[in-house]
């Protein structure tokens, strides 16, 4: 049994659904679930422990008293924030959930210095940048999760459209986790083939127009919030890259310093995830539209960053 830590801070939908994951999965020994919602975590860690008993996973899930029990995690998750709802965009968070983000990052600051850190509350790109601000971290800590999400819904997105390759499937979206993240249909495959041999550019396009608005669209039906279980699932591919040194790459949101011509903002890039957290970042060949959109989409967190810098951290 490998003697693993994981905290999760926030155990909203996203949250316990990662948690569930994860327990279920029985690749860390422990699991603590941080939440001001005291009653509801102490339910939810005794029900996914329960759980993973019945799985046979070697995992304990416990509820946090407070910020000292998270005292010796590897990795911390952190989902605390509120969700958008149906007439928002993500950005509409920003100001709340950074006040949050602040708070939390505080404690693991106090408790857990040295784990690694993924972020997963929205708006993601501009949290990740407040993460590290109100740490001081350095940049392979902290580490933001939306690339594997929209990745996978351009899998999926292409699946419906062909009908076939469910599995083989690799797609590829960089840029930020908002309206104008930049989907790379040149580096997505069906089976090693690539998608121009097999859709036509209007169907491609499509693809990527789905893709862009996958988060919205669920958040117009759900209409009490947001995606939890493709969130979740992409978030413990993280958490298991990080715990065992998989050296894995993922398309993942880091504080760039100077790739792709970039410094000191956060953009989504494949990322070499290893149990130092950011192990190497990949710079792919763009071409002069996908550069332009890539620009398009730092500029859009740039903003978000411009707002915290003038109205939350001056
Ligand atoms: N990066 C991504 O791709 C995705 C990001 N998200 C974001 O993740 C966040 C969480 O989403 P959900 O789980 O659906 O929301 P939720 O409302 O179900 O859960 C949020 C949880 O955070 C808790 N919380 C609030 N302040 C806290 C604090 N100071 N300390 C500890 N816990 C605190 C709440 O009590 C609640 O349980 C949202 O900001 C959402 O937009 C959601 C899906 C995908
Ligand atoms: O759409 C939202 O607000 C939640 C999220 O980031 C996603 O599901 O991509």
């Amino acid at each position: 049994m490998v003697n693993k830590k994981v905290g999760i801070v926030g155990v909203g939908n996203v949250g316990s659904t990662l948690a569930y994951a994860l327990a279920n999965k029985g690749i860390c020994s422990t699991i603590v679930l941080k939440d001001i919602r005291e009653n509801i975590v102490q339910a939810m860690a005794l029900d996914i422990s329960q759980a993973a008993n019945a799985a046979k996973s070697h995992t304990l899930v416990t509820a946090a008293i407070d910020g000292k029990d998270l005292k010796g995690c590897d990795v911390i998750v952190v989902t605390a924030g509120i969700p958008r709802k149906p007439g928002m965009s993500r950005d509409d968070l920003l100001l709340t959930n950074a006040k949050i983000m602040k708070s939390v990052i505080e404690d693991i600051k106090n408790n857990a210095p040295n784990a690694i850190i993924i972020v997963v509350s929205n708006p993601l790109d501009a949290m990740v940048y407040s993460a590290l601000k109100s740490s001081g971290f350095k940049r392979n800590q902290i580490i933001g999760m939306a690339g594997i999400l929209d990745s996978a819904r351009m899998s999926h997105f292409i699946l419906e459209k062909l009908g076939y390759g469910a599995g083989q499937i690799e797609s590829s979206v960089m840029g930020g986790h908002g309206d104008d993240m930049v989907p790379l249909p040149n580096y997505s495959t069906v089976a090693g083939v690539p998608l121009s041999e097999l859709l036509t550019d209007e169907e491609i396009e499509e693809i990527v127009t789905k893709t862009k608005n996958g988060g919205l669209q669920i958040v117009k039906l759900l209409e009490i919030g947001s995606a939890y279980y493709a969130p979740a699932h992409a978030t413990s591919l993280m958490v298991e890259a990080i715990l065992h040194n998989q050296k894995k790459i993922y398309p993942c949101a880091v504080l760039l310093d100077g790739e792709y011509g970039y410094k000191n903002i956060v953009g989504g890039v494949p990322v070499m995830l290893g149990s130092n957290g950011i192990e190497k970042i990949i710079e792919l060949n763009l071409n002069k539209s996908q550069e332009a959109q890539f620009k398009k989409s730092v500029a859009s967190v740039q903003e978000l960053v411009d707002t915290l810098e003038s109205k939350f951290f001056s």
